[in-house]
């Protein structure tokens, strides 16, 4: 038979609702077997829930879903791994006090008697990991791995239960570059072995990557199915987002960057962490933080903020020299930390969107102990604007929004905060292409108004777009400094990687 011409999922007419939202609309399209197939779509067009509804996650919906021609109505995802259909979830839960092999299997053990057979237990997920080239071993103990290494026992667990289609769910987020290619080599063997893969991801570049085939949703319908071969970049964005945006980070205006220095930060030191880092942040500019990750971009600005506690060197704020040690005394003196982890770290669970947007702010909506409703709302509804908010509903919790738009509502939080020095820490990982652009625009508009933004991001062509300065940090220490002309990726890369250097004594 032909590759690729036997369908192992077929969607047909699925649709989807949540309270106030039609999350999927009619949409049917047909995986076939042995391909790797994109899912792509803005935030909030569908993709997650598509992937819970074949992954019986989700079990109220309308429509059919067939696998290998067999009508399934899952009621559990345990129910959809006994068929082989098995999701790799962003945030890989595995149990680290237990060896590789026993959460490989665990649930599933081979026994002699009563008893777990660890010899065969060992044995065939050695098996396993070998064929995946993995340079770990089932006896290894899970929770001394790294995070691409926890990816790879996912996937080893899910060719333990016989996978024969595994979804991916934006799975180098959190991918160092090495592991991004220890990644896309295995997700290529696999299809070599006739194993489907369903791959969610907004990085357009893996998608032209590894991807054969891709279907856009926009706004819960099926736009279209088509081979990535005959689409080039924008003509796949315009089909995500029903128009033209530019996919690259680009400054629209000149930069208003002044000489006047609003942060200077002198040999900051967290122990064991990073070392001896000095900087200043011009007002009215981007700074840009670039480098690999483990190189500690992370903890540099949330120490400045006062999420880690330093152990060494002084920071000044306007001139004067501060001793921030907690966030609240970072809010108070004017800085906002966008975090990574905006899930955890990023907004109230139990709020909608119209109090996570005005937490920054709610001092000022309230007088005499009584809260300005009007004013939170309108404030609510410009930034719910201004980022596109989707659905725009200031009263819609925001833990039921898709995952980039409830990193638009904790980047609308602090946009809206009074912060003098905004520090955006990958400010758009998990957003889409449409929202990014908007998010620029934003940063631009923050600019004007006399705010000065530090901007961590992996994504290098978005520290280069944005930024007027750029520091380049490797092993917990900063290895460069530059003026942002005529820059190129493998000009930062050299200092990232440690081919070029202008510290000595680098690495702690
Ligand atoms: N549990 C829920 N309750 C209410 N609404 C929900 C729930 N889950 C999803 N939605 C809504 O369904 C729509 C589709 O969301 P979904 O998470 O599938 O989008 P997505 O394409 O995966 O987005 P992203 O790229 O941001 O992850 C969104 O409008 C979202 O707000």
């Amino acid at each position: 038979m032909e590759k690729h011409t036997e369908s192992i999922v077929k969607f047909q007419n699925i649709s989807k609702v949540f309270p106030g939202v039609k999350a999927l609309d009619g949409v049917s399209f047909d995986i076939k077997k042995g391909e790797i197939h994109a899912l792509l779509g803005e935030n909030g067009a569908g993709k997650s829930t598509l992937l819970n509804t074949l992954h019986g996650v989700n079990n109220v919906y309308e429509g059919t879903v067939e696998i290998k021609g067999r009508k399934v109505s899952y009621k559990n995802a345990n129910e959809a791994i006994q068929d082989g259909i098995v999701k790799i979830h962003q945030e890989v839960s595995l149990i680290p006090e237990l060896t590789v092999g026993q959460n490989i299997a665990l649930g599933h053990e081979p026994r002699k008697g009563m008893f777990i057979d660890y010899k065969k237990l060992h044995q065939e997920a050695n098996a396993i990991l070998s064929k995946m080239k993995c340079s770990f071993k089932s006896e290894d103990i899970a929770g001394t791995l790294s995070t691409g290494e926890m990816q790879m026992i996912a996937i080893a667990k899910g060719l333990y239960h016989n996978a024969q289609l595994i979804s991916f769910d934006e799975p180098t987020a959190s991918l160092s570059n090495q592991e991004v290619r220890t990644l896309f080599s295995i997700i290529n063997d696999l299809k070599e072995n006739g194993i489907t893969i369903l791959y969610v991801s907004h990085r357009l570049d893996e998608v032209f990557d590894i991807c054969d085939r891709a279907t856009v949703l926009r706004d819960g319908k099926h736009i279209e199915t088509f081979n990535i071969k005959d689409v080039n970049r924008e003509q796949l964005i315009k089909k995500m987002v029903g128009r033209d945006v530019s996919a690259y980070a680009v400054r629209t205006k000149p930069s208003p960057k002044t000489n006047q220095k609003v942060l200077e930060v002198e040999d900051l030191s967290v122990k064991g962490v990073f070392e001896d880092v000095s900087f200043h942040l011009h007002k009215g500019e981007i700074l840009g933080f670039a480098g690999l990750v483990g190189s500690k971009r992370t903890d540099v600005v949330r120490a400045i903020f006062g999420a880690e506690q330093k152990s060494g060197g002084t920071v000044k704020i306007n001139g004067v020299t501060v001793n921030i040690k907690s966030p609240k005394q970072g809010v108070q003196l004017g800085i906002g930390l966008i975090p990574e982890n905006r899930k955890t770290q990023g907004f109230i669970k139990y709020f909608d969107n119209a109090n996570n947007v005005g937490l920054t702010k709610m001092e000022k909506f309230t007088k005499f102990g009584l809260l300005n409703h009007t004013k939170k709302m309108e404030n609510c509804n410009y930034y719910i604007d201004e980022i596109n908010l989707k659905p725009s509903d200031p009263h819609y919790m925001t833990s039921h929004l898709s995952g980039g738009n409830q990193q638009k509502v904790v980047i609308a939080k602090w946009l809206s905060s009074d912060a003098e020095i905004l520090i955006l820490d990958e400010p758009t990982k998990g957003v889409d292409v449409g929202a990014k652009a908007e998010i620029y625009r934003v940063l631009e508009e923050l600019l004007e108004k006399g705010k000065s933004i530090i901007v961590v991001s992996s994504e290098l062509p978005e520290v280069l777009g944005l930024s007027d300065r750029i520091i380049v940090m490797r092993e917990g220490r900063k290895v460069k400094e530059f003026e942002n002309h005529n820059l190129t990726e493998e000009d930062i890369l050299q200092y990232a990687m440690g081919v070029n250097s202008d510290v000595k004594n680098e690495g702690i």
